[in-house]
């Protein structure tokens, strides 16, 4: 074993000490440590000032109760965080999730992925994320609104336009980023650009709402093209039904793809005829409905009640997971390789086991990690902190098309660092080295802080 491979065994021995039974985090440490390897062989220096070890700490984790009053008048409490992991670029930046299943484990892994991602973007900003283990499933507007306010009335303390610019993620939509951004005007006296994914009618970008489906499907039409291929014909299938996964499906089909699926979590539908983009809208984004809604209306339509799509096993060409972390299983991975998928572009983080990733590999499909593919959503967010700086909104046009632009300036560093580093064709590395090396310069050139 070389002197890299020792080192990186002892950084990563010393992670599962530290961050015993963070297994999400845990997760995103053994898939990052491996892959960087070829740079540190290549930049002794970097190994020589402890820079990865340092940046393996985030700077700070805030972590606060939420109380909150349910329409009975009965007081429910909640746990709620922030991981302020790294500002080596810029203000920590990064969505609040609110999910049942919201961990300190699980908002580390996001927030150490953040990093990377948005030092890809190319944009002046941070890693970080938060939320809390909230289930905003069933709750009423007026309690949506009052566990906001709660949660805001403790995170204001640690945020500001140019601290800490949370956004929205899972359960986090542009009602709720209302509420918290009302709060935070409320309890500061000024409006600002604290939060981003904000609706447009008081300083929201233009295609945030649209940015990570519509990055994703970019990042996959720029690797198609160096294939000399397009999304012209391909069947895609999609698992999700949220604000990724319906702008990825809306974006695919325009490109001249079917999407035949889309999922929630209580099962997923196969719509051969290719997913009505207005039906699932009407379901998803105004009526809240669950995904049985869907297929009721569409004859052709199959509802797999309890299913993951991820065990569809008929012929198609892309696989674009848009849910959540480890929803494809080394057993899925095996169906998706039978269905001769080509390609896997995560636009959830982290959708894939560490052994679904290493099936992909196996089999030469090409897989596409989240830190990258969905860089979408958070660059149009910088891109709507620019905006707000300047006072100025820009056209939906002008957005897509920077947009656009920087998804294949990620695609192609993701192509070309893997191929400087003797790893050709493995995107993931070429994402982890690229990510990683401009933040661990900006560290090193800040003194290490
Ligand atoms: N929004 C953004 O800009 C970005 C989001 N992402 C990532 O994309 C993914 C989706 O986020 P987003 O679309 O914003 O979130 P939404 O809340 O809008 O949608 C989430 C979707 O995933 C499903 N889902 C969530 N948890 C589970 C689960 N445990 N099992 C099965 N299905 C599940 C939900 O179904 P149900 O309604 O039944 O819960 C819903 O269809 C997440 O991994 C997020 O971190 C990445 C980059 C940016
Ligand atoms: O828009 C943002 O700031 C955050 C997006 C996000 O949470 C993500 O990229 O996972």
């Amino acid at each position: 074993m070389t002197n890299i491979g020792k080192y990186l065994d002892s950084l990563t021995a010393k992670m599962e000490e530290k961050n015993a039974g963070q297994t999400e985090y845990l997760q995103a440490i053994h898939e990052f440590l491996p892959t960087i390897a070829p740079y540190l062989e290549k930049n002794p220096a970097i190994v020589e000032s402890n820079v990865l070890e340092i940046l393996l700490e985030p700077e700070r984790i805030v972590q606060f109760r939420v109380p909150w009053q349910d329409d009975k008048g009965d007081w429910k409490v909640n746990r709620g965080f922030r991981i302020q992991y790294n500002s080596a670029l810029g203000p920590y930046k990064g969505g609040l999730r609110l999910h049942p299943t919201v961990t300190e484990s699980v908002l580390k892994f996001l927030a150490f992925e953040q990093i990377f991602k948005n030092s890809l973007t190319g944009l002046p900003i941070g890693g970080g994320k938060g939320g809390s283990d909230f289930d905003p499933k069933g709750k009423s507007d007026p309690e949506i609104m009052r566990f906001c306010q709660s949660f805001m009335t403790e995170l204001q303390k640690y945020i500001g336009p140019d601290v800490d610019v949370p956004a929205g993620d899972i359960g986090v939509g542009g009602r709720e980023i209302g509420y918290l951004f009302g709060q935070y005007k409320r309890l500061n006296g000024h409006h600002s650009g604290v939060l981003t994914g904000k609706p447009l009618s008081y300083w929201g970008s233009l295609a945030r709402t649209e940015a990570t489906g519509y990055g994703l499907v970019y990042y996959v039409k720029h690797l198609l093209n160096d294939q000399n291929d397009s999304f012209e014909g391909k069947k895609v299938v999609v698992s999700g039904s949220g604000n990724v996964a319906i702008y990825a499906i809306q974006k695919a089909q325009e490109l001249g793809a079917t999407a035949i699926t889309c999922s929630d979590s209580s099962g997923y539908v196969y719509d051969p005829d290719g997913i009505d983009l207005t039906l699932l809208k009407e379901v998803k984004e105004v009526k809240r409905e669950r995904l049985s809604a869907y297929a009721a209306e569409r004859p052709n339509a199959t509802y797999f009640e309890g299913k993951s799509v991820w065990s569809y096993s008929d012929a198609y060409d892309i696989a674009l997971p848009c849910a959540t972390q480890n929803e494809i299983s080394a057993e899925y991975a095996e169906v998706l390789v039978k269905s001769g998928a080509k390609i896997v572009a995560e636009g959830a983080n982290m959708p894939s086991t560490l052994d679904a990733v290493a099936i992909f590999e196996k089999n030469g499909v090409v897989y596409c990690p989240g830190k990258a593919a969905n860089a979408g959503g958070v660059a149009v967010s910088a891109l709507e902190m620019a905006q707000n700086s300047q006072r100025l909104p820009w056209t939906f046009e002008k957005v897509d098309s920077e947009l656009d632009a920087i998804m294949k300036r990620i695609y192609e560093a993701c192509r070309d660092t893997a191929k400087d580093y003797a790893t050709e064709g493995d995107l993931l590395s070429g994402a982890n080295i690229a990510g990683f090396a401009k933040v661990a310069e900006a560290m090193i050139s800040q003194g290490l802080v």
